[in-house]
């Protein structure tokens, strides 16, 4: 695969276990914007009609950013989403990652991708009800090959740097919905991500819950110097990333970047 990992993540050596998010590999030197998109289209079929979700989208994403993108019902965040992590293919136009070309990448080179160098965050978080936090957590360190004691400190590791150092043998219905979007992030983060994809990561949250996440997601993106990109539909949530790209019937209506963030956005 073309690119390799072009964000450094290492963490300062003085408040972070090196088990943490070191990478994994040599790191070439980081060049140009993570993301860039051109002319990105998708069309679906349904029946006789057509429906553009994606039409001719132009987007560039400065790495070490954390961008919202937002929209009403329909607008296309998620069909946005899925083509810049790999999990659909465009119409037309041109999708790169790191470099990467991901508009021709096969199957396996998406699946590749997907697995070592995206971290996802969902709504309702996904985590496997029978494991533990850490377990959850060590995963997709597994589908990455790594040996069961390295992943398993790995994930300890970072649990811990979240602050669930005492929750690391809890499943996940003995976590508050909070501390399971806490568990969502780290195992996002295990994996060392290039860059990380969450998706309205806090609907499932109250408001106060909410502002604590995404105020931790600030922090973590700072700390590590990472790319994320949150699909939102609030412009509220939206507000506490650096730049807010608006879509609307498949097309980018508008971006804004944020100079005065949300109170308490950054801390
Ligand atoms: N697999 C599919 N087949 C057909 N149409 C689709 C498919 N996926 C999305 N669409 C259509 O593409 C358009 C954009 O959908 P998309 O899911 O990207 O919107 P969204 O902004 O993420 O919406 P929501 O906030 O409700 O999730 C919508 O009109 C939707 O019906």
């Amino acid at each position: 695969m073309k690119g390799g990992r072009p964000v450094t993540t290492t963490p300062p050596a003085s408040t972070a276990p090196s088990t943490a998010v070191q990478p994994a590999a040599s790191v070439p030197p980081a060049e140009g914007p993570l993301v860039e998109t051109r002319g990105l289209s998708k069309l679906f079929r349904v029946g006789s009609s057509r429906i553009a979700a994606l039409n001719n989208v132009d987007l560039t994403v400065p790495r070490g950013s954390f961008t919202a993108i937002v929209g009403t019902s329909g607008s296309g965040k998620s069909t946005l989403l899925n083509m810049l992590a790999g999990l659909e293919k465009p119409t037309a136009g041109e999708v790169y990652v790191a470099g990467q070309p991901l508009h021709r990448f096969s199957e396996a080179q998406l699946v590749a991708y997907r697995r070592q160098q995206v971290g996802f965050i969902f709504q309702s978080f996904n985590l496997l009800p029978t494991l533990t936090a850490l377990d959850n957590v060590a995963l997709p360190l597994s589908f990455q090959g790594m040996p069961k004691a390295r992943r398993r400190a790995r994930a300890r590791a970072v649990l811990t740097q979240l602050g669930l150092g005492q929750h690391l043998h809890h499943k996940p219905t003995q976590l508050s919905g909070g501390q399971q979007q806490r568990v969502g992030i780290a195992r996002a983060l295990a994996v060392n991500p290039t860059i990380v994809f969450a998706d309205e990561p806090t609907g499932n949250l109250d408001s106060r819950t909410a502002e604590r996440i995404l105020t931790l997601f600030r922090n973590v993106i700072a700390r590590y110097n990472q790319t994320w990109i949150m699909v939102t539909h609030d412009q509220h949530i939206a507000s506490f990333a650096d730049t807010v790209v608006s879509i609307g019937d498949g097309r980018i209506t508008g971006i804004h970047t944020n100079t005065t963030p949300e109170p308490g956005a950054r801390s």
